[in-house]
């Protein structure tokens, strides 16, 4: 027997491919509307105004399509981080917006120790150099390497994915240093790192540098060209936060070519696919100067099979719960 509609969840975006999972989570009296696209203006209003809730992965959300989510209970992003969402044109319409934390963790913080511990033992220069090895097949032909346990890492955002990191890196021996000042005092000791209460501090003393923390108006270029001159010459800098912590790519390149910078690891950048920049024509041509001294994934530092069917899972049964018991759990407010 057929079981009748009672909810229709929209869904966008074509990353999901086919909203399959979601349609055992969600249960057979909703109906599911695939927007397989992520570009909002081709999201069509009629649509939108049927909704009783609407799930969002890369697609950004703004007052346009805000506007026509007319019986719309709640917007639940696929994802942590939730920048391309208009908050404020959700809150004054009356919708309230969940994000989706508890996903990829793990991976995350894989990628990220991936990332310190290559650029810390310096594996891609080595690798580059040793290619051409009449003149790079040797042992000490870099600048000098630290042993773990005497190198100092610096933890910016020591939420979720900051602490996983912190809980990896305790074993190779690393000073751990932390600033997030968004966390109670105490913290520091249930987790196990050293808090640091400014950010050009923990800058200075850090020789590996990596960040955690969400994308919002007292980040967004933390580490521009002022912020990349208050790294201890020689540092070593990860991003699987957001691009925008970064965005000024000139000074990313100053900062690099210089050395003051020796090498970053960047799984998430301000406009992906990257753009046409000389210091990633320089890096997709593996120029000399920089062979080795930047990594760049793409930005996919949460991906792995088991967090795609959590990531996919959660989100489903966060709208589940919304439609069931009218209460929207991990809300966000702007
Ligand atoms: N690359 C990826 O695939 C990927 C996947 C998931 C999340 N992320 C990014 O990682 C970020 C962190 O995720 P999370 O799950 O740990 O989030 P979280 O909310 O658990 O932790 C973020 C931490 O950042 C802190 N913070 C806020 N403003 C800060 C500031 N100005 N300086 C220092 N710390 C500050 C907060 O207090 C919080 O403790 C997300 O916001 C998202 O942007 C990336
Ligand atoms: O924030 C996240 O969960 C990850 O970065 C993946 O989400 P996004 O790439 O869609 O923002």
């Amino acid at each position: 027997m057929m079981t009748q509609k009672k909810y229709v969840v929209g869904i966008t975006d074509h990353m999901i491919g086919s909203p399959d999972l979601e349609a055992e989570v969600l249960g057979q009296d909703v109906e599911i509307d695939f927007f397989a696209t992520t570009d909002e203006t081709l999201f069509d209003p009629d649509r939108l105004a049927k909704l009783d809730a609407l799930m969002v992965w890369g697609a950004r959300l703004g007052s346009p399509s805000i506007s026509h989510l007319h019986r719309c209970r709640g917007v639940v992003r696929y994802g942590v981080g939730y920048e391309k969402i208009d908050l404020a044109a959700l809150a004054n319409a009356g919708i309230p917006f969940a994000n989706n934390p508890d996903y990829g963790t793990e991976e995350v913080a894989d990628h990220a120790i991936a990332m310190i511990l290559s650029l810390h033992r310096r594996l891609w220069e080595h690798d580059a150099r040793a290619r051409g090895y009449t003149s790079g097949w040797q042992v000490h032909s870099l600048k000098p390497l630290a042993r773990s346990n005497r190198a100092t890492v610096g933890v910016i955002g020591v939420g979720r994915i900051g602490t996983a990191v912190v809980n990896r890196l305790k074993p190779f021996g690393f000073r751990i240093l932390g600033y997030d000042p968004g966390q109670p005092p105490g913290h520091e000791k249930a987790v196990g790192y050293e808090r640091v209460e400014a950010l050009a501090d923990i800058l200075a003393k850090s020789d590996i540098v990596t960040l955690h923390c969400p994308a919002t108006a007292d980040t967004r270029g933390m580490l521009n060209a002022d912020g990349l001159a208050r790294l201890k010459p020689g540092a070593i800098l990860v991003n699987t936060a957001r691009g925008e912590l970064l965005g000024d790519l000139d000074a990313l390149e100053a900062a690099l070519r210089s050395g003051h910078l020796a090498a970053a690891a960047i799984d998430t950048l301000a406009q992906e696919p990257p753009g046409q920049h000389p210091l990633l024509f320089a890096w997709r041509n593996r120029e000399d100067w920089l062979s080795g001294r930047l990594v760049i994934t793409p930005h996919n530092a949460f991906y792995s099979d088991h967090a795609a069917v959590e990531m996919r899972t959660n989100a489903a049964r966060t709208v589940r719960i919304l439609l069931d018991e009218g209460r929207l759990r991990n809300r966000v407010t702007a």
